[in-house]
């Protein structure tokens, strides 16, 4: 199943004029509900672009609405064991926190509350149907990614450290985070108490656009078990209020909110990037360039997936709608295996015999997740959030509904479902009792099947103790080829990494170059890790910030090589691409040797790069107080090839007004003009540029101003 893209256009607010709405929902086919959004070519608005969604919802609909057509009917779903993920998508100011969380009125509550509601409901329901057989427990963990870092919400804000927590990547292949708390949740109520606290830890400001914009993601997890006997289900709701991005011009954002408008923006270029990847069908998807694409890993994750795609109707955001209809639109391709967390199997009684033989048991792998209880959180001094942020207004309305619940089982270990489970059925009647309290989910499996229960010699526990040795023997194998965990940084790494941090954090540089440096700090990461191909990713991304640094290209260099090495040692066709940036070696033949020419070696040839020395590219220019020399160029010459080159493209590529204005030789105009032409190439070349030629011939774009916008990375100063 593909994941479930739906539009939602928002009403106007106070101080919005009619006049000014230039989004609007349409059918495919007549009388028919809404299941296109229109919105106008902004260089020409005589013609109309159509961008077609699963479904899309006006400015009327109400959240009992939007709820009850999206979310309500994969609750039945949760409850069978399929993980279900929700997640709002959008330009700031368009209403996605509005849309997950809601208001304070009854009416006003947003999806989460109404999930939550919903949860607590059908769990009462399967403990009454099932007469107290079955049991489900509810619990919730909470966090933001703040500045690309992982904070506890759930967790008072004093706990927090500078960096955050890890992500690890399970055996399982699903992504979770390390010492995240976890805490059981009765009932609405409950429920009520903890998310109005947590939210208060949320990271929150003002800007031009939005009173409340939200300068995190935030991640709810809803963890459903349901307890039949010795069976467990467990399953996870996860809802997520992204960031939105912004275009800093119109937000009016300062010092501290451009930082955090930059990791916003940067996460949510990769988000598109990987949707890019995903939909275009490569086999390389840049997850790992940022932790809220790891953590959503679109397109890795089993379950349902429905995309929120929050729309302003009006015309001021023009530019940034069609930006954010391309992203989802294509995000509808991405397809979701729908299947259902595998059955887990309480730990059976303790003896190591069973009676009449000698059955030895092999030692079963623990529960995926159990990390995650209340694993708890390393207290650090320094507190990394300033107390004056504001926060978001909030409140849920209580249902008076208690879910019957028992306490969660303290050891549990896994086997496989007796059999593969069917799909879902939505047309299934929503009061038959759930799939766990059927019969068939407790029919031995397969290995069983094999001992009649009849055959007098063999016990119920004989039996019982082969099954479990089978599947520990297939759970022992698959661990084997299972992915190895990138090893754990040593304390020295730690603290270059921290004080490299700090550099980024401390206010001390201007946020084009903080973002530079948080590439750096990446690749360091990556590189750190052995993760040398994301390692190259994030160098060759913080050029731009750091053109013509002959370390930061002697380091990219050096990790090709090294990359090339490896893939020779393991066998693999070195002509294959290996990153999207730039793949191709320094030295480049030229295009069109009549205008384009070769850029001096020396610019390349850069100095042997020192492994430990990225702050360098800061300290250094600090020091001396000037910009590096610029790297030496025939005059009025460009490459059409090469690092700068594809630096170049990928600033233009990235759509990103602010970003492209950056550029030598490009005023908001031009910047605003390009992007705008881009986007309506949509269509016709994925919006995308591919050569600094072609670039020539992109409106405003001749080939005095393409040469500047190079040579201004190939000169510009660092620091
Ligand atoms: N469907 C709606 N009905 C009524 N008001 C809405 C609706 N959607 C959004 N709003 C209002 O629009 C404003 C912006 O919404 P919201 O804060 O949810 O945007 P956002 O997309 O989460 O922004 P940011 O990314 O900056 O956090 C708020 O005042 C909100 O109440």
């Amino acid at each position: 199943m593909s994941v479930r893209v739906v539009a939602r256009i928002r009403p106007l607010l106070e101080k919005e004029a009619d006049k000014d709405i230039i989004v609007r929902p349409a059918s495919n086919n007549d009388g028919e509900s809404s299941n296109v959004v229109k919105i106008p070519n902004p260089r020409n608005e005589s013609e109309e672009f159509s961008f077609t969604f699963n479904s899309v919802y006006d400015q009327s609909t109400t959240q009992e609405e939007l709820f009850t057509s999206e979310v309500a009917p994969h609750i039945k779903s949760l409850f069978l064991g399929l993980d279900v993920t929700i997640f709002a998508y959008g330009v700031t100011g368009t209403g996605k926190t509005h849309t997950m969380r809601g208001g304070l009125k009854l009416a006003d509550r947003g999806v989460i509350p109404r999930l939550l509601s919903g949860v607590f409901r059908r769990a009462k329901k399967i403990t009454k149907d099932s007469n107290g057989g079955t049991t489900v427990v509810v619990a919730l963990s909470y966090y933001e990614i703040y500045n690309d870092k992982v904070f506890d919400l759930l967790e008072p804000v004093e706990k927090r450290t500078p960096s955050g927590l890890p992500l690890r990547a399970e055996a399982n292949g699903k992504t979770v985070v390390a010492g995240l708390s976890e805490r059981p949740c009765q009932d609405l109520k409950d429920f009520e108490q903890l998310y109005i606290e947590a939210n208060t830890n949320r990271v929150t400001a003002a800007t031009k656009l939005n009173a409340h914009s939200s300068r995190s993601h935030a991640i709810l997890r809803v963890k459903v078990t349901q307890t039949t006997g010795d069976m467990v289900r467990e399953s996870t709701a996860s809802a997520i209020d992204l960031a939105g991005s912004e275009d800093n011009r119109r937000t009016d954002n300062g010092k501290e909110r451009l930082v955090e408008s930059a990791a916003i923006n940067k996460s949510l270029f990769v988000l598109s990037q990987c949707i890019d990847a995903i939909s275009r069908g490569e086999r390389r998807i840049p997850f790992r360039e940022s932790k809220m694409t790891r953590i959503l890993s679109l397109g890795q994750n089993n379950g349902i997936t429905i995309m929120i795609l929050n729309l302003a109707p009006l015309r001021s955001y023009h530019l940034d709608t069609l930006s954010s209809l391309n992203v989802s639109s294509r995000a509808k391709r991405i397809e979701v295996r729908e299947i259902e967390n595998e059955i887990v199997y309480k730990q059976p009684p303790r003896s190591t015999t069973t009676s009449g033989s000698n059955i030895t048991r092999q030692p079963l792998r623990p529960l995926a997740n159990v990390h995650n209880i209340n694993a708890g959180v390393a207290a650090a001094a320094a507190a990394s959030k300033p107390a004056d942020r504001p926060v978001k207004a909030f409140s849920v309305y209580t249902d008076k509904v208690k879910a019957a619940t028992t306490p969660r089982p303290a050891n549990t270990a896994v086997k496989r479902s007796p059999k593969p489970h069917k799909r879902p059925s939505d047309s299934d009647g929503g009061s038959r009792p759930s799939k766990i309290t059927r019969p068939e989910l407790v029919r031995p499996t397969a290995v069983s099947r094999q001992l009649k229960p009849s055959q007098p010699s063999i016990s119920a526990d004989q039996i019982e103790a082969m099954v479990e040795k089978k599947v520990s023997e297939i759970l022992a194998a698959r661990s084997q080829s299972a992915p190895v965990p990138p090893p754990e940084l040593s304390d020295e790494v730690k603290r270059r990494l921290e004080a490299l941090e700090r550099r980024i954090d401390d206010g001390r540089h201007d946020d084009t170059r903080s973002e530079g440096l948080r590439f750096l700090l990446m690749a360091r990461q990556h590189k750190e890790r052995g993760e040398n191909v994301s390692a190259l990713k994030m160098y060759e991304m913080a050029l731009p910030y750091f053109p013509g640094q002959s370390k930061l290209l002697g380091k990219i260099e050096k990790l090709r090589a090294r990359i090339a090495a490896d893939r020779e040692n393991a066998g693999i066709d070195n002509t294959e691409p290996v990153v999207a940036i730039s793949e191709k070696p320094i030295e480049k033949k030229v295009k069109n040797p009549g205008r384009w020419s070769r850029v001096d070696e020396d610019a390349f040839n850069g100095a042997e790069a020192d492994d430990d020395d990225d702050e360098s590219y800061v300290g250094k220019s600090k020091s001396k107080g000037k910009k590096p020399k610029a790297a030496k160029m025939d005059p009025g010459s460009v490459i059409d090839e090469g690092p700068i080159s594809e630096a170049l493209l990928d600033i233009i590529n990235s759509r990103d007004v602010s970003m492209i204005m950056g550029l030598q030789g490009l005023g908001p105009k031009k910047a605003r003009d390009l992007v705008q032409h881009l986007e309506t190439r949509w269509e016709e070349d994925g919006g995308r540029v591919e050569t600094l030629v072609q670039l020539r011939t992109m409106p405003g774009m001749g080939g005095r101003t393409v040469e500047r916008a190079y040579e201004g990375l190939v000169a510009g100063g660092v620091c």
